[in-house]
């Protein structure tokens, strides 16, 4: 046995809707979400157990969380099971519970019983561990004397404590629940070998897509957009939702008791899902930045009073959901084709990028007149990106008066318009449901990104704690290690955050 033999361990990134907060949930309209390479991990891999009789034990560590721990047993009848929480926990983790229930339920029916109780007899332990960024690290660089800042944050150790419990911490709305049980979901059906992944890539990430879909909207008590579990599978893409109706009659914790039933509505080959995922990446040279707003908000009471106010005044709602969502299909349009230009001449892209990132966007129209034909392209389409952003978020600004629902509140707007006198800052938003929780910046260049980290540390109405993570370069799901990825290799050949997971 090697040190990883029979490990398994799978990632998935956490996200921020860049546009599209509350459209996203009407089918009618789509939205852009961007992954991070903040990523969630699962590892799965043999227990300590002897024993070959059931029932079998599944240990669930969460290392950040003064090592929160949760242990289950399962017994096996055939094609069903039975899974219970141990009655010795101090807590219970509907997240988790529900995602190893119903997984090893599906497990039953699709997976030979032999397979199972070979893969169980010696008990599962699973490791969870986010990216440092899902949570607040305040408390911790208070701990160590540092500032609030990026510079301190890569001091910090992977996977460090977050000197709290679940209940307590501040998240930094990454999505850390969709990306775990994402990944979690995802960890089970490869290690049994129920997925295989790398074989039918298509099918089976659609099924791994609507397991966690189901578990995660099962798991919060409402089905949302789901925009958050689609990028945690398939990374940054324009999102249009699934009908809310495909999930509708499993709503509902009896689930458990018809799997087949269950798996009729997940298998894809069973039920068509009518999601609809465009892969989308930012043009070279655009990065984003995130901080996490100590104020915070709730988003399911900002959503519940945005939905309120649209079903109360339908006409006024619809036709400022028509023009964002105009607005939102434009930007994502002249991204689209900035990528392309990108691609067409690099050259007089990469010159022009330059060129933007040394004034501020209120000032790149000068800079088009100055320029030969090609540039005039990719500057041109920088000043129309910027005036149709700004049009999004005059659009937000109205929708937080007609609703009283705070989606971009006067003090965002104060710290966004900051950001966009910084040089070479293209985009400055709320993300997602808005409020006090986030924003985002796009922006060309070091210079620009350290010009905007000063106005955020700068900024007296709010504590604006800069996170370190960028838009995702792997994309959604990834098999880090196991079945054939990276198997039994030496420790030191892995990647530093598989190192630290493998030995967390
Ligand atoms: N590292 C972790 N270990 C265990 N459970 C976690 C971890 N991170 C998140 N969770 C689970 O996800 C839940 C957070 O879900 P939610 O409040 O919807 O936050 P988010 O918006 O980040 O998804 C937690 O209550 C916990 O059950
Ligand atoms: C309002 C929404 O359309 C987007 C919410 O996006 P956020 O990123 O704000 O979500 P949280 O991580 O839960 O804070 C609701 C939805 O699409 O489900």
């Amino acid at each position: 046995m090697t040190f990883t033999d029979r490990t398994t361990i799978v990632s998935a990134p956490g996200k921020v809707l860049l546009a599209g907060g509350y459209l996203v949930l009407d089918p009618a309209f789509s939205g852009l979400v961007v992954a991070t390479d903040a990523r969630f991990y699962t590892l799965i891999r043999p227990g300590h157990h002897s024993t070959t009789t059931e029932p079998y034990k599944v240990v669930v560590r969460s290392p950040q969380f003064n090592n929160a721990t949760w242990t289950y047993w399962i017994t096996l009848q055939g094609t069903t099971m039975d899974f219970s929480p141990s009655k010795e926990d101090e807590s219970r983790n509907t997240f988790v519970e529900l995602a190893l229930n119903y997984s090893f339920a599906m497990l039953a029916r699709l997976v030979p019983a032999e397979t199972l109780t070979k893969t169980l007899e010696s008990g599962l332990e699973i490791v969870i561990a986010g990216n440092n960024d899902f949570y607040s690290q305040r408390k911790e660089l208070e701990t160590r004397g540092l500032d609030l800042n990026t510079e301190s944050l890569t001091q910090i150790p992977l996977f460090a404590s977050t000197h709290t419990t679940l209940s307590k911490v501040h998240k930094t709305g990454l999505g850390s629940s969709a990306a775990l049980i994402t990944s979690l979901v995802a960890a089970i059906f490869i290690h049994f070998d129920a997925s295989k992944l790398q074989q039918d890539h298509t099918t089976n990430t659609q099924f791994l897509h609507n397991v966690a879909q189901f578990v995660h909207c099962l798991a919060q008590g409402k089905v949302g957009s789901g925009f958050d579990v689609s990028s945690a599978v398939w990374g940054s893409h324009t999102y249009r939702r699934f009908s809310p109706e495909v999930l509708q009659s499993v709503m509902h914790q009896d689930a458990i008791q018809d799997i087949p039933a269950l798996l009729k509505i997940v298998t894809p080959k069973e039920t068509a899902w009518d999601n609809v995922v465009v892969p989308f990446k930012l043009a070279p040279r655009l990065h984003l930045m995130l901080a996490d707003i100590d104020a915070g908000s709730h988003t399911p009471t900002l959503v519940s009073n945005v939905l309120k106010w649209r079903k109360t005044k339908p006409e006024e709602a619809n036709g400022l959901w028509s023009r964002l969502g105009g607005s939102n299909d434009k930007v994502v349009e002249l991204l689209k084709e900035l990528d392309q230009v990108a691609k067409s001449n690099i050259v007089a892209y990469d010159r022009s990028i330059q060129k933007a990132s040394t004034v501020a966007a209120s000032a790149w129209t000068g800079l088009v007149n100055q320029t030969i034909t090609n540039e005039d392209t990719t500057l041109e389409l920088l000043v129309k990106i910027h005036a149709e952003f700004l049009t999004v978020r005059r659009y937000l600004r109205e929708m937080s008066k007609l609703s009283e629902v705070p989606v971009e509140p006067e003090e965002q707007t104060r710290l966004l318009d900051a950001c966009m006198t910084v040089p070479g800052v293209l985009m400055a938003g709320v993300p997602g449901a808005g409020g006090f929780d986030a924003i985002f910046c796009i922006v060309l260049s070091d210079e620009s990104r350290k010009g905007v980290e000063g106005v955020w540390s700068g900024f007296q109405e709010m504590s604006v704690g800069p996170l370190l993570c960028q838009e995702s370069v792997e994309g959604g799901l990834v098999v880090e290690l196991g079945h054939g990825h990276g198997d039994n290799k030496p420790l030191s050949e892995y990647t530093p955050t598989v190192q630290r997971l493998l030995q967390l």
